[in-house]
């Protein structure tokens, strides 16, 4: 167990955006085991090759709404009709063990964390042009045209929060954006771990305070 606490990052973004690649694409640059995703439950049914506690804990409604009563979740919201949660436990014990752990979620949800853990660090994902979003949606080809058209319609409302994160990225060079992605966290590493040798003995040995 570390004695420097992980840091909390939400990326938040309209469906399509790319917030999920880019998730995966740092992790697999990181894979030294000191970043995870956090994995949510939803009542939303798995796409195709999706798999049960990997991609998302897949349960239904009266389960879901159980672990809510229980107090189990760190935040939960409803998204396109289905709802979907962050465990509280695994939020806890992971950053009391040092690791950083994103949370892909909404702005509902975002706004939770923000309460309950005011040190979280924000990001939100742009698409460069609404019909960029909708190409990567078909791309995807997960979802179907009604699910896609939900999708889009609910879009513009998600980006009209964009100004409750701290930091914004467009997403249109993948490349240039997990570059960005990486950059921030990497800041907020130093950061905290500056934070917290300064209250560590070795360093007044070694400045002679
Ligand atoms: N509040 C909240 N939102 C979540 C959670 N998990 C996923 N979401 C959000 O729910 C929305 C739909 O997610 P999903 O069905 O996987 O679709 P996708 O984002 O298009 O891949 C996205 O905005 C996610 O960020 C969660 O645990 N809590
Ligand atoms: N910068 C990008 N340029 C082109 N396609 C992208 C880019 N970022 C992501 N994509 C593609 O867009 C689609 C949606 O990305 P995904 O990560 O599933 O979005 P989200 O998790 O935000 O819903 C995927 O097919 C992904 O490969």
């Amino acid at each position: 167990m570390s004695n420097v606490s992980g840091n909390l990052f939400v990326i938040a973004a309209p469906s399509g955006a790319g917030k999920s690649s880019l998730i995966k694409a740092l992790l697999d640059r990181h894979d030294d085991g000191s970043m995870v995703v956090s994995v949510s439950t939803t009542t939303r049914k798995p796409r195709p090759g999706e798999v049960n506690g990997v991609h998302y804990h897949f349960v239904d409604e009266a389960t879901f709404l159980q672990q809510v009563e229980e107090g189990n979740f760190y935040e939960w919201a409803k998204v396109f009709d289905h709802y979907y949660g962050t465990s509280r436990t695994v939020i806890e014990k992971t950053l009391a063990d040092g690791i950083d752990v994103f949370l892909d979620i909404d702005w509902q949800g975002t706004r939770q964390v923000k309460a309950a853990y005011p040190g979280v660090h924000t990001i939100f994902i742009l698409p460069p042009s609404t019909e960029e979003l909708e190409r990567r949606l078909r791309t995807r080809g997960q979802d179907s045209d009604e699910v896609i058209a939900k999708r889009m319609a609910k879009a513009h409302h998600e980006m009209s929060h964009y100004a409750e994160f701290s930091y914004l990225i467009v997403n249109e060079d993948f490349e240039d954006s997990v570059a960005n992605l990486e950059h921030i966290v990497m800041c907020q590493r130093m950061r905290r771990s500056k934070q917290q040798i300064r209250h560590r003995e070795v360093l007044k040995d070694l400045i002679q305070e």
